[in-house]
């Protein structure tokens, strides 16, 4: 076989093509078209149920499609049309799950190594990969020790050094940090950003936490029930969501909502006293709209005063949490429920604030919740 050593690796893009799994006619995973380049870190984010680890599962090869395909590269290793499925171990995959099994009687490096003799390493390329992986995780001081003689932080970082030692193409993540404690899941999920980089692989990550999503990805695919909601960049799904649901489910804290209906070309919110949420629209009277907002373009004014009718409605505060020399505001509105603000000082627990609104909202939603544009 070829010198894995020298072996310059190249990470594969990777492709869904109509991808789409089926469960006793229960659409798990119900079409799902995405191009992925490579060396990319693709997070799939959803809340529970949305098809997540189904779809991870197809590219790892755990699972078949029902109908569909996925590529890595120009190969195709996965065709639920043809039933072509590639094996498992002859992906050029490494996962890492929640939890990692690592053999008992065998040392740090014996451990990390097996994967490599299993491969047909030689023994010389195999001491030099395993002194470069456990470096690269910073355990090569442990190499001499058993599983048994390690903290659960240092276990997982062995098991992530034996993912990682035979090159994988492809690198997936199953809900990794979910068993940590806060502390800990951010710097774990620092390191493995860097192991991602540092190997070159493309990945894929499965969450259900928008913040590790946002910190982590070099792209999003946001599903919900089995279909793509949207995908692409962080800042994308942030500055330009397609749908109510993204906007909602993206961001700390999450984008402010605010029904209303077009009154003279005007979208006012009955539930804030008819304040209006966005002027000079092209739309039908009566026509229903959602404004959303980001967080930190909410004000929150003194309540005192006469209320004029363009200067918002009363809100009550219900919680201000510190965050980065800021406040995270969450406050009662009325009809229009509970959301969160930033605001640049404390405000006490059920102090009355006046809601201030921008002009403009950042985006406009219709009543299926898909972004709504001016005609023409
Ligand atoms: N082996 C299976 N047999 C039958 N139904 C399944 C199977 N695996 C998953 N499902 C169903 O498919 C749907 C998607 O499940 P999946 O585990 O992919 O979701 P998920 O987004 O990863 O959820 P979670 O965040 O809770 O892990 C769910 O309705 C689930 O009940």
């Amino acid at each position: 076989m070829k010198d894995p050593m020298t072996t310059t690796q190249t990470a594969a893009s990777i492709s869904l093509e109509g991808l789409a799994k089926t469960f006793g006619g229960q659409p798990a995973v119900a079409g799902l078209d995405l191009s992925l380049p490579p060396g990319a870190f693709l997070v799939l984010l959803g809340p529970s149920g949305c098809g997540k680890t189904t779809t991870l599962r197809m590219i790892a090869g755990l699972e078949d499609p029902t109908s569909g395909r996925i590529r890595f590269g120009d190969r195709v290793i996965a065709d639920g049309g043809s039933g072509l499925s590639v094996p498992a171990e002859r992906r050029g995959i490494g996962m890492v799950f929640q939890s990692y099994a690592l053999w008992p009687h065998m040392t740090v490096r014996a451990n990390v190594e097996w994967p490599l003799k299993v491969d047909g390493w030689s023994a010389a390329d195999r001491r030099a990969r395993v002194q470069e992986v456990l470096a690269m995780l910073g355990i090569d001081q442990l190499a001499g020790r058993h599983p048994a003689q390690l903290s659960g932080g240092q276990q997982q970082r062995v098991a992530i050094a034996r993912t990682v030692a035979p090159r994988p193409k492809v690198l997936l993540f199953d809900e990794p940090l979910s068993n940590l404690d806060a502390r800990l899941r951010v710097d774990t999920r620092a390191e493995l950003v860097q192991v991602h980089l540092a190997t070159g692989a493309t990945s894929v990550y499965v969450t259900h936490d928008q913040i590790e999503a946002l910190a982590m990805a070099t792209h999003i695919a946001v599903l919900r029930g089995g279909r793509l909601e949207q995908f692409g960049t962080p800042d994308d799904l942030l500055q330009r969501p397609r749908t109510a649901f993204v906007a909602e489910f993206l961001g700390s804290p999450s984008a402010v909502l605010l029904e209303g209906e077009v009154r003279g070309g005007t979208l006012r919110s009955a539930s804030l006293g008819g304040a209006a949420l966005a002027g000079g629209l092209d739309a039908p009277e009566g026509t229903v709209l959602t404004a959303m907002y980001r967080p930190e373009r909410l004000v929150l004014a003194a309540a005192e005063g006469e209320p004029a009718p363009e200067a918002g409605a009363e809100v009550t505060v219900l919680e201000a949490t510190p965050s980065a020399g800021r406040f995270v505001v969450t406050v009662a509105a009325g009809a229009a429920g509970r959301f969160s603000v930033v605001a640049e000082q404390r405000i006490a627990v059920g102090a009355k604030r006046r809601l201030v609104l921008p002009p403009a909202p950042d985006a406009l939603f219709d009543a299926a919740g898909d972004r709504w544009e001016p005609a023409g």
